[in-house]
């Protein structure tokens, strides 16, 4: 094998619970993560060693509106990185092009950068033969980063601890999403640090029944009232504008509106496909969003979609 691609899904947080600090400066969380159907690409290539770089060589290619200024192109790539430790832990590893096809927000709080550790990890054992199982990539994963882990799992699943201990959740609904994209990003550190002035006495996280019971019914309109982001007042308090694009896909008949994550990017749920597509409409009109897309959920988590 010389070549393999990945493709692996965005993020959305249908619930975002999260406690106090704790002494390794993370946050224990509830979250409830959900992938959606905008997708990143990750292709390993057998490459010939050079005197450059050892084992990771780099390109990046942002898919057509997207803007990839923000992504590093050296061995702090979370991609890169993830190939280097698959390498050091399992003694495998000849020399590789990393591609990255993006198309997931960047620094957009849907785990892009997360999104492609986990299409590495995927592609790089394939194309090394190195034998570890999904469980040993699991675990390497959680190494990487609090969001690596679900997207090589994808559906709908809890995470708990700093949110890579993984509970698959039954959804079997599908629903229809907008997300109003900003061209600046927001770092994840600040916004928790700004979660920690705002609300220095957080409770302990706790999971929301009403929304195990809403995706059990499938039903959007049950969905939507029970998202929910403890990070939100955060984002918003760094980026006050956002409230301006919530309330204006809630005006063009979102069913929800949050903050996705860490944001900025902000999420809307619809109706159908047809909502989806009015709401996106509505919001690329306003002056309060520059770019809007839609996408739909659940979707599986890291595919293989090319091996020779
Ligand atoms: C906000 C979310 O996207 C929700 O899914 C994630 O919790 C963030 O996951 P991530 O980007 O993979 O985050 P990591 O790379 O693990 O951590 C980046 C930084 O975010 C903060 N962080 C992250 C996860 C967590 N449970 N508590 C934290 O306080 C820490 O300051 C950490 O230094
Ligand atoms: N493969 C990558 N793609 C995008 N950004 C990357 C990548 N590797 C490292 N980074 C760095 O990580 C930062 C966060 O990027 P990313 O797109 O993962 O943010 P995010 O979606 O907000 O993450 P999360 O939702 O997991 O908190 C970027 O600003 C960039 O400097």
């Amino acid at each position: 094998m010389t070549a393999v691609t990945v493709r692996v899904p965005a993020k959305v947080n249908l619930q975002l619970a999260v406690g106090p600090a704790r002494e390794d400066g993370y946050h224990d969380l509830v979250n409830v993560f959900h992938a959606v159907s905008l997708f990143d690409e990750v292709t390993v290539t057998a490459a010939r060693p050079c005197a450059e770089w050892s084992l990771v060589r780099l390109t990046v290619d942002g898919q057509p509106g997207g803007d990839t200024t923000g992504v590093p192109r050296d061995a702090t790539n979370l991609a890169a990185r993830a190939a280097h430790r698959l390498a050091a832990e399992t003694g495998a590893g000849t020399p590789v092009n990393i591609q990255l096809s993006k198309r997931i927000p960047v620094a957009g709080g849907m785990a892009g950068g997360s999104a492609d550790a986990a299409g590495a990890l995927v592609a790089c054992n394939m194309l090394w033969g190195t034998g570890i199982d999904h469980d040993d990539l699991l675990a390497l994963a959680a190494e990487l980063g609090s969001d690596v882990a679900f997207p090589l799992v994808g559906g709908t699943a809890v995470g708990t601890g700093r949110g890579e201990i993984l509970t698959p959740v039954s959804s079997p609904g599908r629903y229809h999403w907008v997300f109003a994209l900003s061209s600046v990003g927001l770092s994840t550190a600040d916004v928790f640090a700004e979660y920690d002035r705002l609300r220095p006495h957080a409770p302990e996280p706790s999971g929301d029944t009403a929304l195990m019971s809403a995706l059990a019914s499938a039903e959007a309109h049950a969905l939507g009232e029970t998202l929910s982001n403890d990070l939100e007042p955060a984002a918003l308090s760094l980026r006050p504008d956002l409230r301006a694009t919530l309330e204006a896909g809630r005006e063009a008949g979102a069913l929800a509106a949050v903050v996705s994550g860490s944001g900025p990017t902000c999420a809307f749920l619809a109706r159908d496909g047809a909502g989806a597509a009015r709401v996106a409409a509505a919001l690329r009109e306003s002056r309060h969003c520059e770019r809007a897309v839609t996408a739909h959920g659940d979707v599986p988590g890291a595919t293989v979609v090319r091996g020779s």
